[in-house]
């Protein structure tokens, strides 16, 4: 015999809530039905012009994505449930908004609505009109707890049993959450999104905000929801102008890659610095002192130089042969074309047709000069026709072409900086502003693999050279041409598939496409209808400019970093997250007003984030430390939870190190979750080595044990984490306590450090183990 839940309890709360959960899903299921019946409606559809190509494109686009969102909201499909003072009918908050055909109330509210803020930020004191906020957990389609907070106090009194204390239960459900072990790849934290976080995300998406807090405080988890916000309240206008979300690394990306998707959201360009300029993936390894020279802002100045002394720059005089006759082009014959050149315009390869006029002006004046010479002195024999036809001579003769492709070469910024930095003499020239001993950082082989700090400074480039117009008008005629070719050919297939007699009258009343368009007429459909989405479009555009730029563990940027990314968000509207205590990069930000000003003036607003949901108390006391030692003027945030188990150190000297590691990497292994070991360079290949003897990889192991080096864990955390050789880590990295501090702040439930010799002293508070 089952018993009735009794009311009040906790399972009463499961119990009432589930025939409104499963008409909740219900709902989603018609709801998805229709959006699947409207796109195969959309794809089934011939259009019969242009227009409806267009339209046919942007329907089946809306209904593939409502798809892949009602997809997305399938698991945690609700989460929240608010009862008002004012309302006898409760509102239920979720991942999706959903409404009952012609109604006018939800019966699911989008936790990103408006109507749904309460349920993050109200509190007894300021209750926003809510008497009980309800978080409601499901597995599948099925309710499995509720915890109730009640906000009015006098209606808790009134209720009894079934309410926790105000706080307590948002309280025990963020515990529940923040305790769970993690499975490599980050997720949405839409059910606990805290009351600090929750205005950072909501806030005005004019102007800069810049989110300023310690390891673990949500920066990244903040940045991301404020993403899918801005997408849903400002849809129309960031699905035509994109948002790009830029991250340290391509690994960070990946780890981050989930979340929005899981939240709905999918048009959305994820990039790192190395992979910001279309088509080219820059990761290859760099000296931070190099990196630090390319992104300076004085980097700017160095390659305008470059590029102006690739522009009718002659040693010596030039001399051209044509048909017997020799004329001397002097530099001050090159200084003309450059001023003339550079008058008709400010960018390098859309200045090249006005070089080449005027060589082919100034040679053909020489000529004719030449040519009709009057042996007696008088005018020149020559008439005005007799010039015209020369100057089609000049301009025919390869000599020619080869001046003008010297004086003023097609230029791509990939070859601008190549040859720049594999000649120690063009460098001397252009970096004056830099010291000899930099000048030779950034001489390197022509040959050398582009790194992330190279992509602003061929950004930088590519904006002094523009497009050469003439290249790229011939490029799209003869497209053009091939489109033609193409749809002729179409046409003609169609033509030729026609039956002469129509056998029905129906079959004759039928429209084929050449009745409606002629090969032109279709050659520019093809040409006007772009199918790509938006972030495709835009991740493939070097001068996409973008509705909205978030940047996270925004501390690493260099100065021609941020140049980069104003230009491409000339509305500077843009959330910038990171702590200027985990800056490891030696061009990176020690202050937030020191990197912005130059490229922001005052215009920037300060956030901060407190509250550390990652990193139990036990360790951040330990960490403290280390950050005192890094000497930024962060302070750490207060841990959110305590766990109990303490941080431990060990003690490995010489060759025991290794295998030390590897052992208490099997043994952390044991426990539930991921492990991050983290390995100064200069021991990363050994413990690598030995982990990997000791604990096989297991390619169907998505939460399988990583050994990293402290920049290749940023941005990351792990339930144990291994920190090999504290001291190494300090030493040799460029902001070495930095990097200690980064480390030490990745775990979310246990903490060992393997250390030779003795451990640094910030490091004691750590529990010795032999
Ligand atoms: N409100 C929340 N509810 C549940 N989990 C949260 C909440 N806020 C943050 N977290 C979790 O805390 C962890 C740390 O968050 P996140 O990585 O965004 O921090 P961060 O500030 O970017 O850290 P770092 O600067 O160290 O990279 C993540 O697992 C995140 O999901």
């Amino acid at each position: 015999m089952s018993t009735a839940p009794t009311a009040g309890t906790p399972d009463s709360g499961i119990a009432a809530e589930q025939p409104y959960v499963t008409a909740l899903f219900d709902r989603l299921d018609e709801v998805r039905e229709r959006s699947v019946g409207r796109l195969a409606d959309a794809l089934a559809l011939v259009p019969h012009n242009p227009q409806a190509v267009g339209e046919r494109e942007a329907s089946v686009e809306l209904h593939s994505r409502r798809i892949v969102a009602l997809d997305a909201a399938e698991s945690g499909l609700v989460f929240g449930r608010l009862d008002r003072h004012d309302s006898g009918t409760p509102r239920y908050i979720g991942r999706i908004g959903l409404f009952a055909d012609g109604a006018d109330e939800p019966l699911l509210v989008d936790w990103r609505a408006p109507a749904a803020q309460p349920f993050y930020t109200a509190t007894p004191l300021h209750d926003q009109g809510v008497r009980r906020r309800r978080h409601i957990r499901t597995r599948g389609r099925t309710v499995v707890s509720v915890a109730d907070e009640t906000l009015d106090i006098s209606a808790a009194a009134l209720e009894g049993g079934g309410s926790e204390r105000g706080g307590l239960a948002g309280e025990s459900v963020l515990l529940a959450a923040l305790n769970a072990s993690r499975t490599g790849r980050m997720t949405d934290i839409v059910r606990t999104i805290q009351a600090e976080q929750d205005r950072i995300i909501r806030a005005d998406v004019r102007g800069v905000l810049v989110v300023q807090g310690g390891p673990g405080t949500g920066k990244t988890a903040v940045a991301l929801h404020r993403a899918a916000y801005l997408l849903y309240t400002h849809r129309e206008r960031l699905a035509r102008s994109g948002l790009l979300v830029v991250g340290p690394s391509p690994t960070f990306l990946t780890y981050i890659a989930d979340v929005l998707p899981s939240l709905g959201e999918t048009g959305v360009v994820l990039a790192d610095l190395g992979g910001l300029r279309p088509g080219l993936q820059a990761h290859a390894p760099e000296a931070p002192e190099v990196a630090e020279v390319k992104g300076r802002l004085a980097m700017a100045d160095v390659v305008a130089a470059a590029v102006k002394q690739r522009q009718a720059v002659l040693d010596r005089p030039a001399e051209i042969t044509i048909d017997g006759i020799t004329v001397r082009f002097t530099k001050a014959d090159a200084a003309r074309v450059r001023s003339r050149a550079r008058s008709a315009s400010r960018v390098h390869n859309e200045a090249r047709p006005a070089a080449a006029r005027t060589v082919i002006e100034l040679i053909a004046r020489k000529y004719a000069d030449k040519l009709g010479e009057n042996v007696l002195g008088g005018a020149n024999l020559l008439d005005q026709g007799d010039v015209a036809a020369l100057r089609r001579e000049v301009s025919a003769e390869p000599a020619v072409h080869a001046l003008i492709d010297r004086l003023w070469p097609r230029l791509t910024a990939e070859r601008v900086l190549r040859e720049l930095f594999a000649s120690r003499r063009q460098l001397d020239a252009v970096a004056t502003g830099l010291t000899e001993a930099e000048r030779g950082l950034l001489h390197r082989p022509p040959s050398s693999p582009w790194t992330p700090a190279d992509v602003p400074l061929l950004e930088e480039v590519d904006e002094l050279l523009g497009i050469d117009e003439s290249a790229q008008r011939r490029a799209e005629e003869r497209d053009r041409q091939r489109r033609l070719r193409d749809a002729q050919e179409t046409l003609d297939m169609l033509h030729g598939s026609r039956s002469t007699d129509a056998e029905t009258e129906d079959e004759a009343e039928e429209l084929l496409a050449g009745d409606l368009l002629d090969a032109e007429g279709l050659a520019q459909r093809q040409e006007e209808t772009d199918y790509r989405s938006t972030a495709e479009r835009a991740a493939a555009d070097r001068t996409w400019t973008y509705g909205h730029i978030i940047v996270d563990e925004a501390q690493e940027l260099s100065a021609m970093a941020w140049r980069l990314l104003v230009r491409r968000c000339p509305t500077r509207s843009m959330t910038v997250v990171g702590d200027v205590a985990q800056t490891s990069t030696l061009a990176g930000a020690t202050s937030w007003a020191e990197v912005l000003e130059p490229h922001l003036g005052r215009g920037w607003q300060l956030e901060e984030l407190t509250v550390n949901y990652r990193t139990p108390a036990e360790i951040m006391a330990v960490a403290a430390e280390v950050l005192a030692a890094t000497g930024a003027p962060a302070s750490a945030a207060t841990s959110v939870r305590s766990t109990g188990v303490q941080p431990w150190a060990q003690r490995a000297d010489g060759d025991e190190l290794a295998d030390a590691v590897a052992e208490a990497a099997l043994e952390l292994d044991k426990e539930e979750g991921t492990l991050g070991v983290l390995v100064p360079h200069s021991r990363l290949d050994a413990v690598r080595a030995a982990v990997a003897a000791r604990l096989p990889a297991d390619p169907g192991r998505a939460d399988a044990p990583v050994v990293l080096p402290p920049e290749g864990a940023k941005g990351l955390e792990f339930d144990s984490v291994l920190v090999v050789d504290p001291a190494a880590i300090v030493s040799e990295g460029v902001r070495g306590w930095n990097d200690l501090y980064v480390v030490l702040t990745r775990a979310t439930q246990r903490l060992g450090v393997l250390h030779p010799g003795d451990l640094p002293a910030e490091l004691s508070g750590l529990e010795q183990r032999s």
